[in-house]
């Protein structure tokens, strides 16, 4: 029972009998609607062109309602014009307009069609749900066209009326914009992006941009994202890891042009201290070209490894800092034996491929130079003032967590860390020990900590190298391997020193009962209830699966981005889960000129129609209908006095 004081609350929205039970209506009418919905993708890795192309052409659902509603009617060629106009309004409209194919008629016939479209995946919501996805502007011509009577020989005159005067006013380009943007928005209710938006790819700022345009989006942060967050809140360490990461990717357009770091002061330090340098190791990988900023990749490479021995530097200091990470093993510089070249990591010793470091004392090797330290206090402040950098890391923050319990599944990057026998790993933190579930729930405290707790407060630095320890430790759920071998991978030529050992965690999660285990720790029924995972590549080129654990277990990360394609042999999934079913869609690498629509197919048939009733959102309305009768109880018993109308 509610107490009064929330009742009278309530009372100031529905203020009488009649307005209580019309809403009780309303969401009962919504709950007996089929679910809507929801997408998931992982591991974008900065690729804007592909990842916006799946979102938009909802990893080709929109392609096939074109199929099922025109399938006879109209050619193939018409239907894939129809498809990319819903796809991309602001390219497709402009470019008609330039080469006079914008003439009434068109516009009559796309207004048609796409009402058809709109009409089809619009059905399953209720009218109200559909009219508030409309512009203001436009949504009573929109409502009206949806709702004609084709058989009503009036009603169609009606319809006919309504285009003539869109067309007759000049806004048929607007309006069609407006029907392509509404069936994109039906087509996706919810999206889910389960990790890893940064790095890699050519431009995480821009994927960034589109998320914050969409509707219902929620991301669970993966280690990449959680460096950017952990640069964004100043940490040393997570700062020249993007860098690094950018720059080794020729990725300059994302720092400069995306969120406008100045590049200068490194790229004058790299050019004046690694002058005599080719710095071989440290070449860019060219997956993609700079659009706005092209760097010479000889100069390149000397910032690459400006700034990666920079990072060995902080991470050194981080590590002496922080004995509780337990991190020793990871001083590398200091393993490094000046004289002959070598590093000893372990019980090993290896020969140095490059043993050229001007900026290194040999006595005392993690100490910065002069040079190197007034660099790191120019680049920091270039992350702290850049707005645009800013204005995406608290989207991160208001739409992320490190994981997510949504509809009976449970959604994360990496992993939840676990010992070899199948017990959760602890982390110490505090002199407290956090695992499972209570360690997730710690970590996401103090991911908003870091970002969040006024400067000078007496945890908050605590919390800004937390983010470090999450991008790369050993027990981080995010990473959920051993160790990060980036030293080795730039200085040593045997590659087993390359090796990072995975987390018991995915062997472990391979068989069903671990799974479950892991649902019940997050509260979750085990029946009916599923993980969802990033972070690895599924290497179906070599016979791996993206399902695992007899269903209960889903890994999608199938190679979206461009570096990991020749491992995956794919180009990504999308796993959807609609009313009826779970299904996955493969995707082969994206090219802008064709159509590739991917291959879908049902992973798991629902027992019955899922119902917006059985999902969370119908809980919190049942929970609302039930306030609301409680409410009409008040009015009747007199508890509460209706207000007049
Ligand atoms: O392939 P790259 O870009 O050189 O990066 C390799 C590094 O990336 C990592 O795989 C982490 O990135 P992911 O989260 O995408 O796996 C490290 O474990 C590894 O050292
Ligand atoms: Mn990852």
């Amino acid at each position: 029972m509610r107490d009064v004081a929330y009742l009278k609350l309530l009372a100031r929205e529905f203020p009488s009998v009649k307005e209580a039970t019309g809403e009780i209506v309303n969401l009962m009418a919504i709950c007996s609607l089929p679910k809507g919905t929801e997408y998931f993708f992982s591991d974008l890795h900065g690729e804007y062109e592909a990842f916006i192309h799946l979102l938009r052409s909802s990893s080709g659902i929109i392609r096939e309602k074109i199929k099922e509603t025109f399938g006879y009617v109209i050619p193939e060629e018409e239907q894939l014009q129809l498809a990319n106009l819903i796809y991309y309004p602001e390219r497709h409209l402009p470019r008609m307009m330039n080469q006079g194919r914008c003439t009434e008629d068109w516009q009559r016939i796309t207004i048609y069609r796409l009402v058809q479209i709109c009409r089809e995946v619009s059905s399953k919501y209720t009218r109200s749900k559909v009219r508030k996805k409309m512009p203001k502007e436009y949504a009573y011509a929109i409502d009206e066209l949806l709702h004609v009577d084709g058989n009503d020989e009036n009603k169609k005159l009606y319809y006919n009326e309504i285009i003539h005067s869109i067309i007759d006013n000049s806004i048929a380009d607007k309006f069609i914009a407006a029907l392509c943007r509404l069936i994109q928005n039906l087509t996706i209710d919810n999206l889910h992006i389960i990790g890893d938006i940064f790095d890699r790819g050519p431009r995480a700022d821009i994927i960034m941009q589109e998320l914050m345009s969409f509707h219902d989006v929620d991301i669970q942060w993966g280690n990449h994202d959680i460096s950017w967050m952990g640069a964004a809140a100043g940490n040393l360490a997570c700062i020249c890891n993007v860098l690094r990461i950018a720059i080794s990717y020729n990725s300059f357009d994302v720092l400069e042009d995306g969120y406008g770091i100045n590049l200068r002061p490194l790229s004058m330090f790299a050019a004046r201290v690694y002058q005599d340098d080719p710095c071989e190791r440290f070449m860019p990988k060219i997956l993609d070209e700079n659009v706005y900023d092209a760097v010479d990749p000889g100069l390149a490479a000397r910032m690459h490894k400006a700034i990666a021995i920079i990072q060995f530097k902080v991470e050194g200091a981080m590590i002496m800092r922080h004995p509780e990470y337990g991190m020793e093993e990871r001083l590398l510089l200091p393993a490094v034996n000046y004289e002959k070249g070598t590093v000893s990591i372990g019980e090993k010793t290896y020969p140095m491929l490059d043993m050229n470091f001007p900026t290194i004392d040999p006595r005392n090797p993690l100490e910065l130079t002069r040079g190197e330290k007034e660099l790191l206090r120019v680049l920091s402040a270039s992350f702290r003032h850049s707005e645009v950098l800013q204005r995406h890391v608290r989207f991160l923050y208001s739409h992320g967590e490190i994981y997510k319990c949504c509809n009976s599944n449970l959604l994360y990057h990496g992993c939840i860390p676990m010992k070899k026998d199948g017990s959760f790993e602890a982390l110490l933190f505090g002199g407290r020990e956090y695992k499972g579930k209570e360690l997730m729930d710690y970590l996401n405290r103090q991911v908003h900590n870091a970002y969040f707790m006024p400067d000078g407060q007496q945890h908050k630095q605590e919390a800004v190298d937390l983010m470090w320890y999450l991008w790369c430790g050993a027990k981080s759920p995010v990473f959920g391997k051993d160790k990060m071998t980036t030293f080795e991978h730039y200085f040593i030529e045997d590659k087993t020193a390359h090796r990072e050992t995975m987390n018991p965690y995915y062997k472990l999660s391979e068989k069903e009962e671990v799974c479950c285990q892991i649902l019940k720790e997050f509260g979750l029924p085990v029946d009916g209830s599923h993980i969802i995972n990033g972070h690895v590549p599924v290497k179906l080129k070599d016979g791996e699966k993206p399902v695992k654990a007899g269903g209960k277990l889903f890994v999608i990360d199938g190679g979206l981005s461009k570096a990991y394609q020749s491992t995956t042999g794919i180009a990504g999934y999308t796993l959807i889960y609609n009313s009826h079913h779970l299904a996955l869609a493969e995707h082969m690498p994206f090219d802008p000129k064709k159509d590739s629509t991917p291959r879908v197919s049902v992973v798991e048939k629902m027992p019955r129609r899922i119902m917006v009733a059985d999902t969370d959102k119908g809980r919190e309305l049942m929970e609302q209908i039930s306030d609301l009768k409680e409410l009409v109880a008040a009015y009747r018993e007199g508890l509460i006095k209706e207000r007049a109308q």
